[in-house]
């Protein structure tokens, strides 16, 4: 595989709030774009400037042995075309002097014969070559865009992410390699030509040129005009990828809301946009060739006008102007095919410039400790395993593989973009390793945005996020997210079969783990009921899975991926009554190899965790059990008194004693110690 396509490096700025914001960022205005959505930063306006380049000079360096092999291959193609009006002319003269000509007429056929294979192998090699550098193009782009921050993909759009890789990288084909060597090759053709031309009558040579000279200043105009229109008629591609990825993202929606036709009319307008921007291409394209085509034209008969004249006065001969006029005529195809690629350039550099605001996103961290690494650490200790390590350093070392991790959040405060209000207000809390800790809190309170900080997906503005007792900015990002099995609110289950599913990010599991944790989560019942069994498809983003299903999936693959830390935000949320309480069970059974953090709201799911952070409007305003916090915190009370819990504990105002174990409390309290030593009882948060 030939060397990745190196691209200018852009770094990104940052805000005074420490968020990373891409240069030049422009905010859309119209289109089926969503407001807050933008387009990554646009570092040049698409047109052929120095940067751009060099930036397509950059995707051609790895391949430019196959380049030059292809460029030799035409420039011997065209030299054999080159040739040919000479042997035409040898023709010619032979005839006049009744001398034989079959020899003459061979070596004609043989060149002709020659040349056009020659120009078809190095036409060949050229067009492989092209798309090697779209497939490099295209992996240097989807390993760019894997490694992007969830902020900068939330900046954007998906669809005009992916239109980026599809369709703009497409337009590199032919300007990185066939436009390029044309440029070279024809512009030799192009002077070699003018030369035997000059060596066979100066003259016509000068007619010639005089009518050339025109065409450049026309092409001047119409070529930036060529290159603005490919960009934007590319930013509406992109606009109706967009479009597209909303209304397939959320289809049944847009059926229920019966809202088809007018999400089919945002496709349509930027489908028409690139119709639009198309044909102002075409235009300035069809201009371009006409006026090339135009030159050659009043070229040829001006030529023949002072030529015939030339010859008519003795100043040259009629087997020099043949030959001249079949100069002029060889003349076309240089000048149409340099036309052909500066116009092609045009088009490359509009899309060099959307696949470079790419390269201006911000990425995670990369190298052997980043992402790309992409390697599943060793295993860790078996999903089935009971019996908490009891003593271990809670640290992140190697030699604490497998050990479940503790979560400190120090003064943490957070904004998810700078023109956004805060979301933490200085969030304090301890989670020692081990056990079960639940988040509970209104609505929007920041439970969700604390597992994001611990994964790293955003970084906190003030304040330090401590997993095993180090900054989370301190562990390798591949490392840290190993040891974290995290079941998002969606619990999204990807296209593909079950199996592919459960071990998606998992170390090597045998088939006894896999039947093992689907026991625990009930997923077995599923699995022999479906003819496939573990192979079984199960539609894009598991759409032939039910919601609880779904959910039950997404907390085996956590389990299989053996975590040192559990997160599972509202990962119940969808089960009926059996089995959440086996799920919860599950969770129960994990907590005591691992540490779980669940966010919940209803609170009968987290009753029995060892501690139970209450979090309001960004701040956490209670720690305790759920025993002490219905005595001691209103907020907790309050949420306890809606839910049945209440009236389970009788009328009064919820208490200690009131919180006397329901049918849902009674699942058994991993609660080793109500308090940790570093933990009091509700503590205000900070
Ligand atoms: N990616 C995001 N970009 C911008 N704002 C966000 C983002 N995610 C969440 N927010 C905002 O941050 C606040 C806290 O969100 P978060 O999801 O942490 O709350 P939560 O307590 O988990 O809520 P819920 O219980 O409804 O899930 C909310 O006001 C929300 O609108």
């Amino acid at each position: 595989m030939p060397d990745q396509p190196t691209t200018p490096d852009q770094p990104a700025t940052t805000d005074q709030g420490g968020h990373p914001e891409p240069r030049g960022r422009t905010k859309r205005r119209d289109g089926p774009d969503r407001a807050d959505k933008e387009s990554p930063a646009a570092p040049g306006a698409g047109t052929l400037d120095r940067r751009t380049l060099r930036t397509l000079l950059g995707h051609v360096r790895p391949h430019r042995g196959a380049i030059l092999l292809g460029g030799a291959l035409s420039l011997l193609g065209g030299a054999a075309g080159l040739v040919q009006p000479l042997a035409a002319r040898s023709l010619v003269e032979r005839l006049g002097e009744d001398g034989p000509i079959a020899q003459a007429l061979i070596q004609l056929t043989a060149l002709v014969l020659v040349g056009a294979l020659i120009g078809a192998l190095g036409n060949y090699v050229l067009e492989r070559t092209a798309e090697s550098v779209v497939l490099a193009a295209r992996r240097q782009l989807v390993s760019r865009i894997l490694r992007l921050r969830v902020a900068a993909v939330e900046r954007t759009e998906p669809g005009d992410l992916m239109s980026r890789i599809t369709s703009d990288t497409t337009l590199l084909r032919q300007v990185t390699t066939t436009s390029m060597v044309a440029l070279v090759t024809q512009s030799l053709t192009l002077v070699g030509i003018v030369v035997m031309m000059a060596a066979m009558d100066p003259v016509l040579l000068g007619v010639t040129l005089a009518v050339v000279v025109l065409i450049g200043a026309a092409f001047g105009v119409v070529m930036p005009r060529i290159a603005r229109a490919t960009k934007r008629s590319q930013e509406a591609v992109g606009l109706m990828g967009a479009a597209l990825e909303r209304v397939l993202g959320a289809f049944r929606t847009v059926k229920a809301a019966g809202v088809e036709r007018t999400e089919g009319e945002r496709v349509h307008a930027a489908a028409t946009e690139a119709w639009r921007q198309g044909v102002r291409v075409a235009r300035w394209n069809s201009v371009a060739g006409t006026t090339a085509g135009l030159v050659i034209q009043i070229s040829f008969l001006a030529v023949l006008g002072v030529g015939g004249a030339r010859v008519a006065s003795g100043a040259t001969d009629v087997a020099t102007l043949v030959a001249f006029l079949l100069y002029l005529f060889y003349l076309t195809g240089p000048i149409s095919e340099l036309v052909q690629a500066v116009s092609q350039l045009q088009v490359g550099a509009a899309a060099i410039a959307r696949i470079e605001e790419v390269g201006a996103l911000e990425v995670e961290p990369a190298g052997p400790e980043g992402p790309d690494a992409a390697t599943v650490p060793a295993p860790r200790h078996s999903p089935t395993a009971g019996g908490r390590e009891a003593g271990h350093p809670a640290s992140g070392g190697p030699d604490a593989a497998g050990r479940p991790l503790s979560l400190r959040f120090e003064e943490v405060e957070f904004r998810y973009r700078p023109e956004l209000p805060a979301v933490h207000h200085g969030v304090t809390f301890d989670v020692p390793a081990g056990g079960m800790t639940a988040f509970v809190g209104p609505s929007g309170a920041g439970k969700s945005t604390v597992f994001s900080l611990v994964e790293r997906f955003y970084d906190p503005t003030g304040g330090r996020v401590l997993v095993g007792g180090r900054e989370v900015r301190d562990w390798p990002l591949e490392e840290l997210r190993a040891a974290i099995g995290y079941v998002e609110q969606d619990a999204p289950v990807l296209s593909g079969t079950l199996r592919e599913n459960l071990l998606f990010g998992a170390p090597p599991t045998t088939d006894e783990e896999i039947r093992e944790v689907l026991r625990r989560t009930r997923l077995d019942g599923l699995v022999d009921r479906l003819p496939d069994g573990l192979e079984t498809v199960v539609g894009h983003r598991g759409s032939k899975l039910s919601g609880g299903e779904r959910q039950r999936v997404a907390i085996a693959r956590a389990l299989l991926r053996r975590p040192r830390l559990l997160l599972l935000d509202e990962a119940t949320s969808q089960l009926d009554a059996i089995n959440e309480l086996a799920l919860r069970d599950a969770v129960a059974e994990a907590a005591r190899t691992t540490t779980v953090l669940v966010v919940a709201h209803r609170l009968s799911t987290v009753t029995m965790a060892d501690r139970i952070v209450v979090m309001e409007a960004g701040r956490v305003r209670a720690v305790g059990t759920h025993a002490e916090l219905v005595r001691a915190d209103p907020l907790y009370g309050e949420l306890a008194a809606t839910q049945f819990l209440a009236s389970s504990a009788g009328e009064t105002a919820p208490g200690a004693d009131d919180a006397a174990p329901s049918a849902d409390q009674a699942a058994p309290s991993t609660a080793e110690a109500a308090t940790s030593a570093d933990q009091a009882p509700l503590p205000t948060g900070g």
